[in-house]
Order: C-alpha cells, then sequence, then structure tokens
C-alpha cells in the first residue's frame, strides 16, 4: 500500500497586513516590495499560535473526511517556529484534536519542512500505518525582526496540510530530500543560548537572519539543478509546479531554466508571503480548493522546497 492524498485544508491568521501597511512602519515601499519579491499582502497573527493554526488545520481535514480523530495513525507537523521545544505542535495538535491514537512529532527542516515531512509520512504508510495528517505551520512574525527591513517584508503566518490515507497506487513517482550543511549560516532562527553557571556568556541572537543573495543564488542553482535532474524526461508530463513560495522572480527563472511554461508554476505569494513550510500545503489547498487540482489520480505534479538548513527537496507525484 502506499500513501495518497486524500483531503487538503488551511488555516490562516485573519488579520492582512498590506505592504503600504508595512511602509508605516519601516522604510519600505508597495513598489519595492511588489517588484523584487511579488508579494502584496500577508497573514499576521494576532491572537494565535503556530499550533492554534495548526490545530484549525487538523479540525478541516477531518471535517472533510469520514474519518474521526480517533482513526489517525499520526500527525507530522513541518515547522521552524514551534510554540514550545516540547511539547511538539503535533502533540498539541494531538490533544486538542483527541487522536488518541496516534503518535505525534514535529520535523525541522524550515522551507523543505513540508516536503520532507510527506517523504517521511508516505513511508509510514508503505509500512505501519493506515491514515495520518501532515502540516506545515508557521507564525514567523514572531521571529521576524521588525527591525530589519530586508527580511520583515518577506514572511508571513499559516498553516496548510494534507490527509494522507492507503492506496493500492502509488503517489510519489519519485523524489531527493537534500541538505548542505556547511550553508547552515546563511539562514538562522531561535538561537537558544546556553546559560548555565559554569560557562561564560554566549551570543543571544535569535531574530530570523538571512543572506538573501546566497539563498537567491541556492535556489536558482542548486534547487534547479536539482528539479531538473528528477524530472528531466518528464518535463512534458508534469501540470504543475508547486514551489516554495519565496519570491516571484525564483519562478520565473526556474520556469526559464527548466524551459516550461511559466503558467505551470502556480503561485499564492502575493497573498501570504513566504510562509516557510505552510507555504506549498497552502499552495495544494488553494488549488485543489479553485478545482485546478482534483485529487483524483490524474494529474502529475512537482513539489519543491528549499530553504533554512540549507535543505531542499523534489517530489514527483500523480494526484
Ligand atoms: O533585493 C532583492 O530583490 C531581495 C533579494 C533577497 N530576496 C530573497 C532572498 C531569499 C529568499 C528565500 C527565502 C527563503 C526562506 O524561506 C527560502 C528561499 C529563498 Cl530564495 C527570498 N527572498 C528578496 C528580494
Amino acid at each position: 500500500k502506499y500513501g495518497k492524498i486524500t483531503a487538503t485544508a488551511s488555516f490562516v491568521p485573519e488579520k492582512i497586513v498590506k505592504n503600504d501597511d508595512l511602509a508605516q512602519l519601516m522604510a519600505t515601499s508597495d513598489d519595492w516590495i511588489k517588484s523584487r519579491t511579488g508579494i502584496l499582502e500577508r497573514r499576521i497573527a494576532t491572537s494565535e499560535n503556530t499550533s492554534d493554526l495548526c490545530i484549525g488545520v487538523a479540525e478541516k481535514l477531518l471535517l472533510k473526511s469520514q474519518l474521526t480523530a480517533e482513526d489517525l495513525d499520526f500527525i507530522i507537523v513541518a515547522t521552524m517556529t514551534p510554540d514550545y521545544m516540547t511539547p511538539s505542535v503535533a502533540c498539541m495538535v494531538q490533544g486538542a484534536i483527541g487522536a488518541t491514537n496516534a503518535f505525534a512529532f514535529d520535523l525541522s527542516a524550515a522551507c523543505t519542512g513540508f516536503v520532507y515531512a510527506l517523504s517521511m509520512a508516505e513511508k509510514l504508510i508503505q509500512t505501519t500505518a493506515q491514515k495520518g495528517i501532515v502540516i506545515g505551520g508557521e507564525v514567523l512574525s514572531k521571529v521576524v525582526d521588525w527591525q530589519d527591513r530586508s527580511t520583515a517584508v518577506l514572511f508571513g503566518d499559516g498553516a496548510a496540510g494534507v490527509l494522507l490515507e492507503a492506496s493500492e497506487i502509488p503517489m510519489i513517482k519519485k523524489e531527493k530530500l537534500s541538505a548542505d550543511g556547511t550553508k547552515g549560516a546563511a539562514l538562522t532562527s531561535g538561537y537558544v543560548k546556553n546559560t548555565n553557571p559554569f560557562k561564560e556568556d554566549d551570543t543571544s541572537f535569535s531574530y530570523l537572519k538571512m543572506a538573501g543573495r546566497e539563498i537567491f543564488d541556492f535556489a536558482t542553482r542548486d534547487v534547479v539543478n536539482a528539479i531538473d535532474q528528477l524530472v528531466v524526461e518528464d518535463k512534458e508530463k508534469i501540470d504543475f509546479y508547486l514551489l516554495h513560495q519565496a519570491n516571484a522572480r525564483i519562478l520565473d527563472k526556474v520556469a526559464r531554466k527548466l524551459k516550461v511554461p511559466r503558467e505551470r508554476f502556480l503561485q499564492n505569494m502575493d497573498k501570504y508571503g513566504n510562509t516557510s513550510a505552510a507555504s506549498i500545503p497552502l499552495l495544494l489547498d488553494e488549488a485543489v480548493r479553485a478545482g485546478v487540482i482534483r485529487l483524483d489520480g490524474t494529474q502529475n505534479v512537482v513539489f519543491s522546497g528549499f530553504g533554512g538548513g540549507l535543505t531542499w527537496g523534489v517530489m514527483q507525484a500523480t494526484l
């Protein structure tokens, strides 16, 4: 048996922050943000933390299926902004929805988190599990340095996920998960300093910090090559590319390098900004709600996440 996506759902904070709202807070402009990133607005959590958004996704997934929480065997949450180091967001979701038979854990792979988690979850169904949920959820607004306009304008909050159930037909056709830890310093967030009485002081820097140029180049070089190598002979068969929604110009470059029509690259960073692990499932759920993706086993897609770690992942799937 294989894991198949049988439902998708999203849960985003109500508050919409437009580029012009940010221009009131810092030296930026709608023009700059729009032209350099493609972002027009983003959601910002004013009362929710990551667990609240992920619980919302889990509740919607159950409503959309005939399942009860007790039917679930596992819950995986991909996040780089958990409420706590422990309990995991996944355990908070498990407790809130009453999924008493599910084991639960968070997965930390930044913007590649959803692709890593979907790959792991699918293997669980190939081996021991029957049903589970995989959620990408972030409240990046709590780790962003709101004095740093180079990053504060890029990120947003949100959560989305999928229900995976056993199926006789394989969903994942090919996949490649990668990391390069030697470049981890290019995107850091949430450093937890050691303050035991037996050691000298440590750095206390913990806001999100990004070497934008380096990450941008990594995305348009290493990630593009990884996608090209994975799907090379199937390029014409792929209906949609669902890439991490970091920057619209990256989608332009990837489409050009792959020589694939730009329209096949779904996009919604205009509405949500960069939501890290939530970006791919948010895009998928939107496409499903719009009837663009039907989950009827007839469409070929490529998922690709890339970001902190550095991590990147490419997956070719039939949905
Ligand atoms: O000056 C400009 O044009 C700037 C140049 C820098 N930009 C960047 C740079 C990197 C990212 C990014 C972030 C993540 C983390 O999720 C992952 C993947 C990427 Cl490619 C997004 N934007 C914005 C426009």
